[in-house]
Parts: structure tokens; sequence; C-alpha cells
């Protein structure tokens, strides 16, 4: 197990930036996932970390050693990759026994560990078998296996479970999380799928453009989003964001979108903006619909409906905007339906319109 810091690391490829000054701190044992859109550097913060790729500059860490210049085979470090890298000619036992083999482990001790670890990742009836009779996720189980069979510092993880489906991907999503408690294993894990980095993390370290955007536990960054981007990025339909004008002194103050008719609030919930353009992020169930209307509710009409089930999701129409509620089954009938809308002021996220940075009250 091991503390892995990084300070100022920069990377560029010829005259491209893809790392911009990443500042992080990844605790002993904690599982830190890196979520971003495809381009945004986190394998490259990943490589970077395993020795797989040089920084241009800053430095690594792992447990107060700079790691920086030293070779991956010298950093102590497991990595997973998407593609299931085994030996097609070795069993699955051989495989997993492998890195055991190359430092030179007496074989009852190999044995002992190739075991024990086959129980972990409930594959011990396939260890005599070979990669090629493998379905994907055993394949994926068995690399993990054979990742973790040396106890290594840390475990770094590239979309090891994005090649399977979808089905398969929720049972993995568990069993690594399950080996993780068990194991404990300081965790680095890269995806650009929200769902899994908050089902996984301890911590989600947001990124864009080789940028940290926010690191935090995965109900901060869903509950008080740093900027627009994240809000944006996690959260799923997205956070609707509109500009908002911002109306009236006293104790109500008036949110208006667009030309809307808008919507009182106290003004305790909008009076750290001092007036500033602000930009309203409100995320689909923090609007609420009413057939009926009443106190705080504007007139709109519905101009799509989405049935998923378990919800469904109601596209409004408010002012020149369109906001997208999350309500249950069956509460709209259809499109053109005359409905009564409200926000949940306590759940209204405000971000600055110039540089998109939250605009959070101080409490
Ligand atoms: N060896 C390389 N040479 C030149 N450019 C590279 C190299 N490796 C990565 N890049 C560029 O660096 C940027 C960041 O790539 P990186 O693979 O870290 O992103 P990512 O967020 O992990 O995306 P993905 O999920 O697609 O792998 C991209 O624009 C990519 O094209």
């Amino acid at each position: 197990m091991a503390q892995i810091k990084l300070q100022n690391v920069q990377k560029f490829f010829g005259a491209v930036q893809v790392l911009r000054d990443i500042n992080l701190e990844i605790a002993d044992g904690e599982f830190v996932v890196m979520l971003g859109q495809s381009g945004c550097g986190k394998t490259t913060t990943l490589r970077a970390i395993a020795g797989l790729e040089t920084v241009s500059s800053g430095t690594i860490t792992i447990d107060g050693r700079e790691v920086q210049d030293l070779k991956a085979a010298d950093r102590d470090i497991a990595f997973v990759f998407q593609s299931f890298s085994l030996y097609p000619h070795m069993t699955v036992y051989e495989n997993i026994a492998f890195p055991l083999r190359a430092v030179r482990i007496p074989q009852s001790d190999r044995d002992k560990e190739v075991k024990e670890v086959a129980k972990v990742l409930g594959i011990e009836r396939l260890l005599s078998k070979r990669p090629s009779a493998l379905s994907g996720g055993d394949m994926q189980r068995v690399a993990i296996g054979r990742a973790l069979v040396r106890r290594p510092k840390a475990l770094l993880m590239d979309e090891p479970i994005g090649a399977l489906d979808a089905k398969l991907r929720e049972q993995m999503r568990a069993e690594i999380k399950r080996l993780h408690i068990a194991r404990n294993s300081t965790s680095v894990y890269v995806t650009h799928d929200q769902v899994e980095a908050m089902s996984l993390a301890d911590r989600i370290v947001v990124m864009h453009d080789g940028v940290l955007q926010q690191v935090d536990s995965p109900e901060q960054v869903y509950l008080h989003p740093a900027n627009l981007f994240v809000a944006q990025f996690v959260g799923s339909p997205v956070m609707n964001i509109t500009d908002v004008s911002v109306e009236g002194a006293g104790t109500d103050a008036l949110l208006r979108i667009g030309k809307s008719e808008g919507f009182r609030v106290p003004s305790a919930v909008v009076s750290h903006l001092n007036g500033a353009p602000a930009k309203l992020g409100i995320r689909p169930e923090a609007i609420i619909l009413s057939h009926n209307g009443g106190e705080g509710f504007v007139e709109t009409e519905t101009t799509n409906v989405e049935p998923l089930g378990s919800h469904d999701i109601v596209d409004i129409r408010i002012g020149d905007e369109t906001l997208r509620a999350r309500c249950e089954s069956g509460f709209a009938r259809g499109e053109g339906e005359r409905m009564w809308v409200s926000l949940d002021h306590h759940r209204a996220h405000f971000f600055d319109a110039g540089n998109g940075q939250s605009l959070r009250k101080e409490i």
C-alpha cells in the first residue's frame, strides 16, 4: 500500500500541453477515480504515475520517494488495461503466478498466493484453463489477479471493464469494489463513465483539458459541483443550466429565466450573488411539476415526455428555455400538456456567467 503525490506535474507531447500543473495527493488505501472525457489527460496521468510515460516537469512521489525518473519496474506498481493482456499459451494459474516467478518467489509461497488471489476473485475453478476458454469478464478477473498477486504498492486501472457488456460491467464494478475493501490497496482508476466513478470512488478527480476541475467525494461532486463543467459532466440527465436574472429586494427575490414570469424565492437564496450575471443550475429532480399550481408555481407546457420505466423525464418550456424535470412514471400524459412548475431553491446552483465557477453561498 502506498501514498501517491503529484506536484506541479506538466506534460507536453511536442508543443501540445496535455497535463497542466497537476497537484494531487492520494492517501494510503484510497480508491481514487479519474473521470473525464476522452482526451482530457487521465490516461497520461495514470501512465505517468506508473512510469510508462515521462513527465515534462513536476514531481511524483510514492511513499515519500521521488519516482518520476525511475523505470516502471522500479516503482512497485501494478497496472490493468482495458485489453486483456494475458499470455495465451499459459494456464490461468501460470498467468497469475508469472509475476511471482519473475521475482523468484519459492514455489510453495507462490502456490499459496495464487490460490488466495483466485479465491478472492472467485476464479478457482478456472485455474487450469487457458485464456482462450474464458469469457471477457473472467479474462479481466485473471488480469486483475495477476496485477494483485505480488501485493504491489498500488493498483492502477485504465478503463479495466470498458470492453465488457453492460450487465457484466455492473457485476465487475461490484467485484472491484469488494476486492478493494478486502485488500485495501491504494487504487487509481480511469474511466469516462460517471456511474462507475460514483459507485467505486472514495474520491473522484474530475479532469478536463489537462486540468483538475474538482477532487472530492462522489457526494460532494454531485451536490456541490465546483464549476459548470463538473455540473454538466456528472449526473444523468445532465443538470439544467440557464441564464438567469435576479430581481427585487426585501424578503423575496424573483429568479427570471429569459422572459418568463419568474420564480419567487427567499432573498437569502440569491443575496450572495450581488446582482452579478449568473447562470442557474438545477438538476431534473429539483424541478417540481404540478397539475394544479399554487404559490411559487409558474404555468408551463410539456414539450416532450421520455418514459424510462422507473420514472419519466419531462421537458417543459420556461421563457425560451427547455428544462428537463424528473417525475414519477405517468405523471405527464404527453407533450403539449398544461402544467405548473416550481424550483426546489434549496437545490439550486449558481455559477459565475464569465468563468463558470460555482457561486456557493458561504455557510
Ligand atoms: N504518445 C502521444 N503522443 C502525442 N499525443 C498524445 C500521446 N498520448 C496521448 N496524446 C494526446 O494527449 C491527450 C490526452 O490523452 P489521454 O490518453 O491522456 O486522454 P484520456 O483522457 O485518457 O482519453 P482516452 O479515454 O481517450 O484514453 C490527447 O489529446 C491525446 O491525443
